[in-house]
């Protein structure tokens, strides 16, 4: 369980961005996260990934507090091409980050090929990022955070540089990769829709400085199609309700969420 208790972050030229935060993350669940652009959304993952030092508050994974990376977390971002090595095949930039596990290498590149599997390249590893197309890059960049076998997957953002049918096929990616392994992820979105599709709950951040703003479960049947869930009567109802308090509208009390079977 990630807990997060009253979590301020101040930068050095003073700004806080995130003030007086509390969030609680059960094992297993996948949290969309939205808010306005700039409201601090980025700055709360790097807390989480321990790459940056709240101001004050407490951050704990599992009972330990986060005082550096996290041993058990991958992170994903936007930037693919600036987070694969061009010099490295795609197989040996998914096998990596396994050194500091102190994995054998027959070990490391078998770990390597099972995640390249696991998210349709089983092909790949002999080729360079840069004879990939940019979906078939973040794929090696997801692959390479499941490889690590991480409890908590952090994705800031990371559909936000491939083309709208792509980013379909890489959230029905995260569906597959969070129904089948069970990793706690939390997803960082600028895109409404794409927080209600994928998650199970959505938080909304307020302007900055960052703080909860609403929470809302998603009740979606989880076995989730990109026509067929979006057509929803509680998914219309749930990305309008989502939208209107991204852009600072208050909580309705007692506002029903979207029902259904996942909780
Ligand atoms: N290194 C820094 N020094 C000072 N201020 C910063 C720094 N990094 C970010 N900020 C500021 O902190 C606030 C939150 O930034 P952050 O990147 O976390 O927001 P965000 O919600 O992820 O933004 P976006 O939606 O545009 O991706 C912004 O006002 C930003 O300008």
């Amino acid at each position: 369980m990630l807990q997060i208790t009253g979590l301020t972050h101040s930068y050095a030229d003073g700004h806080r961005a995130i003030d007086g935060l509390d969030l609680t993350v059960p094992d297993g669940q996948l949290l969309s996260i939205v808010g306005p652009s700039g409201c601090g959304k980025s700055t709360l993952l790097r807390c989480i990934a321990g790459l940056l030092r709240p101001t004050s508050g407490t951050l704990t994974l599992n009972g330990s507090p986060i005082n550096g990376v996290p041993d058990d977390l991958a992170v994903v971002f936007q930037d693919y091409s600036r987070s694969l090595f061009p010099w490295l095949t795609v197989r040996d930039n998914v096998a990596l980050p396994l050194r500091r596990r102190g994995m054998a290498r027959k070990e490391r590149r078998t770990a390597a090929q099972e995640a390249l599997a696991s998210v349709g390249l089983p092909d790949a590893g002999r080729k360079y990022p840069w004879q990939l197309s940019g979906g078939m890059q973040q794929r090696v960049s997801i692959a390479r955070a499941l490889a690590y076998r991480p409890s908590l997957l952090l994705m800031d953002e990371p559909f936000g540089s491939v083309d709208a049918q792509t980013r379909e096929d890489l959230e029905d990616l995260v569906l597959q990769v969070h129904r089948t392994q069970k990793i706690t992820i939390l997803l960082v979105t600028h895109d409404i829709d794409e927080s209600v599709y994928v998650g199970d709950r959505v938080v909304v951040l307020n302007r900055s400085p960052a703080r909860v703003h609403a929470d809302l479960p998603v009740g979606l049947p989880s076995g989730r199609d990109q026509i067929e869930t979006r057509g929803m009567p509680q998914f219309v109802q749930l990305r309008a309700e989502v939208g209107r308090l991204v852009r600072g509208g208050a909580k309705v009390p007692g506002a029903a969420p979207a029902s259904g079977g996942r909780g």
